[in-house]
């Protein structure tokens, strides 16, 4: 039998820190693409014979624009032609020197909340240094910017809110939906709309008009992870109401109060299709090549919008597609050290949602692809390595009718002569003993839901347990306390190494979350302008990222399983050159400049990847506002 835990005493908690950077693969370097062709065809009249930027703001306007803002780094040339002279201290900074400003500043600011605060303020002020920051200390801040500090912004977001960002879309404003989003589109060819309904944030639930929060964190990571030009992304929120009481019974709800939410009980039915048919018609017609990502829709909306407009523009949503493809990838690289196929596995998913039925139609799909012809698996025989279970235990046919969502596929509901044909619910605990599972992921919001009981009886019938609790943030995932050992591990939200028995060096917990491999996937689509996302290219982004996670890089039973998320920006690089070559194969993608050769593909991507760095600017009152 395995010894997988250590007396209880000492069990190790996980605490949310992060590790030193390690992948080496090509240096992801770029340059600035705020001119491409696509974004601005007159191109030329945008920038002068030496390369410099023409605008046409000045003093106030100029300073107070995060696109093209530089605080203390204007030149005194640039001062005088912007009439910046006196508004700024005499002292010219280099972009470093504001950065380490700006870092000192940062860590003043005693709590992860204050920090999170204080980067929205500084990228409503100045986009570079914003970025550069968050490029200079990307293991720091990354959890600041997204999970799990987001979590804790979001679920705030009435309180803290100082300023507007984004595009806010409520039915009350129905008829003028046309215009506020020409308005946020600004004339500009857009590359990226993220866009929430504010349902299902996180594990968090819902969080009504605060679910900007999530379109916009998504964004940035769009930026930070793929070099997507912010001024091409626009995070939106469809403020559709909310059934949050605790919201509704907020006087300072952001909707009551200066009418950006909307305060009623959210919208559902014809009503609600209506509002998101008219919202995602308006991105076909204004920005027929620009990717839509649904991100913390609730489940039942989540899946059916995608199914309604996947083969109609290039949609992708994160929560479904973005989960299934990291976790797949995470999944490749376990079974590589446990030496077994993705067809030996017997798979339970605690909590059966957006991200749960994402992943097991992701793992399933693998399953058939991958199957040898000795071993073939259809769809239909794949299906049954899985339990599902959600929130009245395994899904199973003799469960009353309620208590089954119309979500779940037939093929994933377990029979009446497996497990009876009472009502009667089947708890996690007793399923592993039935199951003996090689797998178990949770994506449930369960706090601590995979109890060192459960743990220990998985791990009777699996030398290697592979354990995957994904819920977030921190204080949903379902291993609270976790144990060293021999489990095979990744979580949602980061955590520290944890301690091995008889051994000196520490488990890297992998942090299995989609922002290592969404960016990349969004990536792909953007640069080779698909017309969708295929399923081809999700599974292409997830088998690069397998490829590059150390525990099969190093070929090491004890690496990580997953690469680390310093090099989140190298990965998603990868990853994205994937997708282009899936698009391409798949015939959707509609750029016609892709070069043929990998070298030749990888410096054209690189070249189109957008960089923190000031160009030098002319005034120009036809220039770029
Ligand atoms: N790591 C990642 O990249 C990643 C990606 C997406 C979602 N998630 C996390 O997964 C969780 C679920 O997200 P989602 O978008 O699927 O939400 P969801 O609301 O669509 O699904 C949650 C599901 O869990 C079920 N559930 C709730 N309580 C349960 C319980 N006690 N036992 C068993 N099942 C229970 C619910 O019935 C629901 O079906 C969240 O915490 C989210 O942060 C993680
Ligand atoms: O936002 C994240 O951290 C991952 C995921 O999309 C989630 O909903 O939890
Ligand atoms: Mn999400």
């Amino acid at each position: 039998m395995p010894s997988f835990h250590p007396p209880r005493n000492s069990l190790t908690r996980l605490h949310q820190v992060r590790r030193p950077t390690s992948l080496q693969i090509r240096p992801f370097t770029s340059s600035t693409s705020d001119l491409s062709p696509s974004s601005f065809p007159n191109m030329s009249s945008r920038t002068t014979e030496q390369g410099k930027l023409k605008v046409s703001l000045r003093g106030p306007a100029i300073l107070n624009n995060p696109r093209f803002n530089k605080g203390s780094a204007f030149s005194r040339e640039e001062r005088d032609r912007l009439g910046l002279r006196g508004r700024l201290p005499f002292a010219v900074d280099a972009l470093d020197e504001q950065v380490e400003r700006a870092y000192m500043q940062y860590k003043s600011r005693e709590t992860n909340i204050l920090r999170n605060s204080f980067l929205a303020s500084m990228k409503s002020q100045n986009w570079t240094l914003y970025y550069a920051l968050l490029s200079k200390y990307l293991i720091e801040m990354f959890p600041i910017v997204y999970t799990p500090t987001e979590a804790d912004a979001i679920s705030d977001y009435s309180h803290l809110f100082r300023r507007s960002e984004g595009l806010y879309l409520s039915p009350p404003e129905f008829d003028k939906m046309e215009e506020d989003f020409l308005d946020a589109c600004e004339g500009r060819d857009l590359d990226l709309i993220v866009v929430s309904d504010g349902e299902a944030i996180l594990g968090i639930g819902d969080q009504g008009s605060g679910g900007i929060g999530i379109s916009s964190a998504k964004a940035v990571i769009y930026t930070l992870a793929a070099g997507v030009d912010p001024a091409k992304a626009l995070a939106v929120t469809l403020d559709v109401g909310t059934n949050n009481e605790d919201l509704l019974k907020d006087d300072l709800y952001i909707g009551r109060q200066i009418h950006i939410g909307y305060r009623e009980k959210r919208l559902r039915g014809d009503k609600y299709d209506e509002f998101v048919d008219k919202f995602v018609g308006l991105v076909k017609k204004h920005q027929p090549k620009c990717l839509l990502h649904f991100e913390d829709f609730g489940v039942t909306n989540a899946q059916r919008l995608l199914a309604r407009y996947r083969d109609q523009h290039s949609v992708f949503n994160d929560d479904i597609q973005g989960t299934g493809a990291v976790t797949l990838a995470a999944l490749q690289a376990a079974i590589a050290v446990t030496k077994t196929k993705l067809i030996d596995q017997r798979v339970i998913i605690y909590g059966s949602g957006s991200a749960g039925l994402g992943i097991a139609r992701q793992l399933r799909d693998a399953i058939v692809l991958e199957s040898s012809d000795e071993k073939k698996a259809d769809s239909k025989k794949a299906s049954s390595q899985f339990w599902l279970m959600d929130r009245h235990g395994l899904i199973k046919k003799s469960l009353e009718k309620n208590k089954v969502r119309d979500e779940v596929e037939d093929d994933f509901i377990r029979t009446e002569e497996e497990w009876g044909s009472g009502d009667e619910e089947n708890g996690l605990l007793e399923v592993v003993k039935k199951v003996k599972p090689t797998v178990l992921i949770g994506t449930s919001t369960h706090t601590a839901a995979f109890t060192e009981e459960v743990v220990k009886e998985m791990s009777k019938h699996v030398d290697r347990p592979i354990i995957f609790p994904l819920s977030n943030p921190t204080k949903k995932c379902e291993a609270e306390q976790w144990t060293n050992g021999k489990a095979l591990m990744a979580t949602g939200s980061p955590f520290d190494p944890v301690d091995v028995p008889g051994k000196k060096k520490k488990y890297v917990v992998a942090e299995c979350n989609n922002a290592l491999i969404y960016p990349g996937l969004g990536l792909g689509a953007i640069l080779s302008r698909s017309s969708q996302m295929t399923d081809s290219m999700i599974i292409a982004g997830s088998k690069r990222l397998a490829e590059l996670a150390p525990a099969i890089l190093k070929n090491d039973p004890d690496e990580s399983l997953l690469p680390d998320f310093g090099d989140a920006p190298k990965v998603n690089f990868e990853v994205a050159l994937s997708v282009i070559k899936a698009a391409q194969a798949d015939k959707v993608a509609r750029e016609e400049d892709i070069p043929k050769d990998e070298d030749g593909m990888r410096k054209w991507a690189e070249e189109k990847s957008w960089k923190a760095e000031y160009r030098e600017y002319e005034y120009d009152p036809e220039g770029l506002r």
